[in-house]
């Protein structure tokens, strides 16, 4: 049972909340199964700028992941026999809501996840623009005929929604990981359940109350919060549901790949990372410090596409160093609310003491610590943007998604001893590279074991690009034309007797 003043204090943090939002209609402590607002709200939801609870949200298991699931059953062939202009006149209508509301859904954001309000928008921004784009692919949904071996029969490849797909999101980026698996998911004709990460769950059912102000009928998406296993568990295993999308750890999404193979599942998995960040020594040195600050420090390193590991070359090692330490060393730390701070809290104290972790391994291997390099006098989870230099290949920093303010640089001799070093590394998810030899470009593009390859750029994600990685950062691709196929199925028709 809350005690009385954790209640009030809770009470008032929610309503504080509320009161900062244009339309507070846009904060839920319920979860959304069937068009109906539902549970008892019974799980904190806190700031971790500051530690106090924002709201309660409903703490659901495997019973109401199988109602929703079933409730997304029924709604799906309704929803799939809608025109394809009809379902993207309603994602276009979600997409205008979203952009509509930005202000409030990034304040929501930051409030659950820590990230500076200027990243929130950006990242709202972004997560609008994958349902503007699904909602153009979903009238694009074409299949073809083929030159036929038969006099007597025509053939025909036909895409249809697979049904109903669970999806499973993290909390780094809860707006668009979510927006970026259900507007396709939606646009093919399919039906969600999803259920977003404890940590930050108001960003997706705030998304949720715009979806339905769209015209999205119930049961189409459902959103369930709570104990995770148990609900990724009926997820993978209710025989209803015909895909599952997941991004966040790999570990996790071995779990998930496993119990998907009860039922021979379709997945789609986004999982970590660790990308490398070369700079060679014909680079634009001043343009891959720019790079580096955007593609470590974006989400105070908490994304799945950040820079992990730098690399530079020995000719300008020491001057990259430099100057990317100078950089770093201005940057303004404090609550994500706060005009003009650029690094937020990290998510919780497993995250501090994870960069920790790497620091201390990373200076026992003879690491320096250029910047940074500890808590910050904040406290709590605020951890000061650091870089150290002469981090050796071996370092634990350099195995392990950090996920956090920190950016070892490694020296290297030439490409070959950088590509061996690049793709040592059982993640493969994306790479960054800077140089200005158009041979060089194309040899390292090509060499590199990832999904994504950023050259002379620290910021690759776009709506329009095939989002996904290789080895164990995941299967499939999201965003893109190639988004749409993770939601339908091709089915090939002869016809014969012509
Ligand atoms: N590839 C990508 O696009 C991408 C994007 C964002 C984050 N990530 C990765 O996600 C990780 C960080 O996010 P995280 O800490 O939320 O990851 P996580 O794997 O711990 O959690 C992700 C989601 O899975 C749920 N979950 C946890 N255990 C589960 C289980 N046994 N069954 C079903 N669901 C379960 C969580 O509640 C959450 O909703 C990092 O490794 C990051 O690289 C990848
Ligand atoms: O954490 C990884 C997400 O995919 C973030 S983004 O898509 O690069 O913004």
């Amino acid at each position: 049972m809350t005690p009385p003043v954790a209640a009030r204090a809770a009470q008032s943090a929610a309503s504080s909340l509320q009161s900062r939002l244009k339309d507070p209609s846009l904060l839920r402590d319920r979860c959304y199964i069937d068009g109906a607002w539902v549970g008892t709200p019974e799980f904190a939801v806190n700031n971790p700028a500051n530690g106090t609870e924002l709201i309660r949200i409903p703490q659901l298991g495997a019973d109401d992941a199988t109602s929703a699931v079933e409730a997304a059953q029924r709604a799906f062939p309704a929803w799939a026999k809608l025109t394809a202009k009809q379902r993207s006149n309603i994602l276009r209508k979600w997409f205008d809501l979203i952009i509509a509301n930005r202000e409030d859904l990034a304040l929501i954001l930051t409030s659950e996840q820590g990230k500076p309000l200027a990243e929130a928008l950006g990242e709202v921004d972004i997560g609008a623009a994958y349902v503007e784009f699904f909602a153009e692919e979903a009238r694009r949904v074409y299949g073809e005929t083929i030159p036929t071996q038969r006099p007597d029969a025509r053939l025909l490849a036909i895409r249809q929604p697979i049904g109903v797909c669970g999806a499973i999101t993290p909390w780094n980026f809860p707006n668009s990981m979510i927006t970026r698996k259900v507007s396709p998911a939606l646009a093919a004709g399919c039906t969600v359940v999803l259920k977003p990460a404890n940590e930050t769950p108001l960003s997706a059912l705030a998304l949720a109350v715009l979806a339905e102000k769209a015209g999205v009928p119930k049961g189409v998406l459902n959103i369930v919060t709570g104990d995770a296993p148990p609900i990724g568990k009926v997820l993978c295993e209710h025989p209803a549901v015909r895909f599952v999308g997941f991004t966040g750890s790999t570990n996790v999404g071995k779990i998930l790949y496993r119990q998907a193979s009860v039922g021979v599942k379709k997945l789609g998995l986004e999982l970590g990372g660790n990308a490398p960040f070369v700079v060679f020594d014909d680079a634009d040195i001043d343009a891959a410090v720019e790079g580096a600050i955007v593609s470590k420090y974006r989400n105070m390193g908490q994304t799945c596409v950040c820079a992990n590991r730098l690399y530079a070359q020995d000719k300008i090692y020491d001057q990259f160093v430099e100057k990317l330490s100078k950089k770093v060393a201005e940057m303004k730390i404090g609550d994500g609310t706060e005009a003009g701070v650029t690094q937020g809290p990290l998510i919780n104290m497993k995250a501090i003491e994870k960069v920790e972790r790497h620091i201390a391994d990373a200076v026992k291997g003879g690491a320096k610590v250029v910047t940074g390099g500890k808590r910050s006098a904040l406290g709590r989870s605020f951890f000061e943007p650091t870089v150290l230099s002469d981090v050796r290949p071996d370092a634990l920093v350099a195995q392990e998604e950090t996920f956090g303010p920190l950016a070892p640089v490694i020296r290297f001799k030439d490409e070959a001893d950088v590509i061996a070093m690049c793709n040592a590394s059982p993640f493969g998810l994306a790479s960054y590279f800077y140089s200005r030899d158009i041979g060089r470009v194309w040899r390292v593009a090509e060499a590199l074991e990832s999904g994504m390859v950023g050259v002379n750029s620290g910021l690759i994600t776009t709506e329009v690009a095939p989002f996904g990685g290789v080895k164990e950062s995941g299967l499939g691709r999201e965003g893109s034309r190639h988004g749409m196929d993770e939601y339908v199925e091709i089915k090939y028709v002869m016809m014969a007797g012509v």
